[in-house]
């Protein structure tokens, strides 16, 4: 059979579903009467508004305008249900469990990025796989990682000081992502796989390669034509979206080969672990080989099952991290008098003529540091946007009413099986009655002075949204703030930021994940210039 035969039938295949989607769409959805905007147009609705607007900016119109519980189009007219609403994001994402879902379209597109783990399980499976790995990320197993990501940082600190000396410069212009990605990479392979991606082998220099090259080549600025397809996936049935995992994109092949390469290196790691020899053994991998060798015997993985999630908590832990630390990194370099009382509180329990000191700190105990990396995870938000998809009809109670446009007024929603739902994290944690009337400011002080109020619980972290919730909140938020606080404690003790002449340049830019890039230079990818010089001790 000729290989373009397949291609046919799946053309064909497309072709129909959009038939079935555009006949579907013409039927009165019960979604119609929710306030709600007009499609931009027909073919895409309001998803280019949604995924091409700077993040941020379309999510927040929409909460002013019609409120916490909207009403949007996506291609062929059809009806998605956008959420920022605290009540009805908790029952989503907790109360209802398994039977609201992340589609399948969903699940493809993470299973084709990041090998068939725990992202992209659903149901009794992922229940399966959580349930052993999740432990591994728990707040004492995360805390007794902290002196690696000390370490880390402090490298990291100390090839910046060697090449600036070098180059005798007073302030260098950094490309934030670049600068922090190995550090961050060398801290989640020792802390997460006692791997160390500095050492020798061809194939760890490629590795660390494709997951720095992750998030841009793999997803990127979507086009509109990305856009329409990502709307219509979730119309596509599974036997027609799996073999699209060959279709010939530069994007797909480029997941292909990080996947076949992440699976490789995995494969050799876990052979060489041994549940009764690695008791000792602090990393994740170790700690979930152990906890899967002594789980009773349905629960627990295979060899081959074990593999992907490897390639999972890189794919899903190093952009997220690095983006996140980017943008402290950046308010701070923004907003000189927090980055000066930061440093304060750093020298009261690190002296300012001591930086060298490696001595036990506890970052919990710090409470300026956590409110810097609250504030920035909750103003900027590094996952916009959580999908699910409802496997029945369902009532989802709301915070308060809603006047519909017919005039009725709805105290709780009925929505039908098969209804696709976009809960917006960067409308819900700029939301007034939470965070206060400046909640679109970046204001850290909010987390001291009493102005949070959250009266629904939502996230993991403070009722933020930004680590998800419920039983699929991220796994590996504790391992995440620790790190956070890890590298935030060592750069700012030694390091200045400042902004730069292009820094007034950033844009939020939603590519999945919120990446900084510049304004008018986007086709160059993921750029945060800031500017980084060495802290005189005689000044702070
Ligand atoms: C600041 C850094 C991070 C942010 C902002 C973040 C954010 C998130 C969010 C929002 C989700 C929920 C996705 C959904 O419900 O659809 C998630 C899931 C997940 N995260 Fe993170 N994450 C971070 C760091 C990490 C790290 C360091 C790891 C592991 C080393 C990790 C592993 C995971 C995994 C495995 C899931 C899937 C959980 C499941 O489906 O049960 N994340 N993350």
């Amino acid at each position: 059979m000729s290989i373009y035969v397949p291609w046919v039938l799946i053309v064909h295949g497309l072709f129909f579903v959009c038939l079935y989607g555009a006949w579907k769409a013409k039927r009165k959805s019960p979604l119609d009467d929710l306030p709600g905007p007009p499609p931009e147009s027909f073919l895409l609705g309001n998803l280019r508004q949604l995924m091409r607007e700077q993040v941020g900016t379309y999510d927040i119109k929409l909460q002013d305008i019609y409120g916490m519980v909207v009403r949007i189009k996506a291609p062929f007219g059809e009806d998605r249900l956008w959420v920022s609403d605290p009540k009805a994001i908790q029952y989503i994402l907790q109360t209802s469990r398994y039977n609201i879902v992340k589609s399948y379209a969903a699940r493809f597109g993470l299973n084709s990025a990041t090998g068939r783990g725990v992202n992209g399980a659903e149901g009794p499976d992922h229940y399966r796989q959580r349930r052993i790995i999740l432990p591994a990320f728990g707040h004492s197993e995360s805390r007794a990682q902290i002196p690696i990501f000390r370490q880390c940082a402090r490298e990291l600190v100390q090839e910046f000081q060697n090449r600036a000396e070098s180059l005798g410069d007073d302030v260098r212009e950094e490309n934030i992502p670049e600068f922090l990605s190995p550090a961050v990479l060398n801290a989640l392979g020792l802390a997460a796989f006692n791997y160390d991606f500095r050492d020798d082998g061809e194939d760890r220099a490629e590795f660390a390669a494709s997951l720095r090259d992750f998030m841009a080549k793999g997803f990127g600025l979507p086009s509109d034509l990305k856009v329409f397809c990502q709307g219509v996936m979730v119309r596509v049935p599974p036997w027609l979206l799996d073999p699209m995992i060959y279709f010939p994109s530069s994007g797909l092949a480029f997941l292909r080969r990080h996947v076949h390469l992440s699976n490789g290196i995995a494969r050799t790691l876990i052979q060489s672990r041994s549940p009764e020899d690695d008791v000792d053994k602090k990393d994740a991998l170790s700690r979930i080989v152990i906890a899967n060798h002594s789980d009773a015997g349905r629960w627990q993985f295979t060899d081959e099952e074990l593999a992907p999630q490897v390639c999972t908590l890189l794919g899903a832990g190093l952009e997220t991290t690095v983006t996140s630390l980017g943008w402290i990194l950046f308010e701070l370099a923004t907003h000189a008098d927090e980055q000066r009382q930061l440093r304060d509180e750093i020298y009261s329990v690190r002296p300012a003529d001591n930086v060298d000191d490696t001595g036990t700190v506890n970052f919990d105990k710090l409470p300026f540091l956590n409110a810097v990396i609250k504030e920035t995870v909750r103003f900027d938000v590094v996952v916009p946007h959580l999908f699910r998809e409802t496997t029945r009809d369902e009532v989802i109670p709301l915070s308060g009413p809603v006047v519909c446009r017919s005039g009725t007024v709805i105290k709780e929603l009925c929505i039908p099986q098969g209804t696709h739902i976009i809960i917006s994290d960067v409308a819900y944690n700029r939301n007034r009655d939470i965070w206060g009337e400046d909640a679109d400011i970046w204001r850290p002080s909010r987390w001291l002075d009493g102005s949070v109020k959250s009266p629904t619980s939502v996230g993991v972290w403070s009722n933020l949204i930004s680590f998800g919730a419920g039983h699929r909140a991220c796994l590996g938020w504790q391992f995440a703030v620790a790190e956070m606080q890890a590298f935030v404690f060592e750069l700012i003790s030694r390091l200045k930021f400042e902004a730069m002449e292009k820094t007034a340049l950033i844009r939020r830019e939603n590519c999945l994940v919120t990446l900084p890039m510049v304004g008018g230079e986007e086709q160059k990818g993921n750029q945060l210039p800031l500017g980084i010089s060495i802290i005189n001790h005689s000044e702070k």
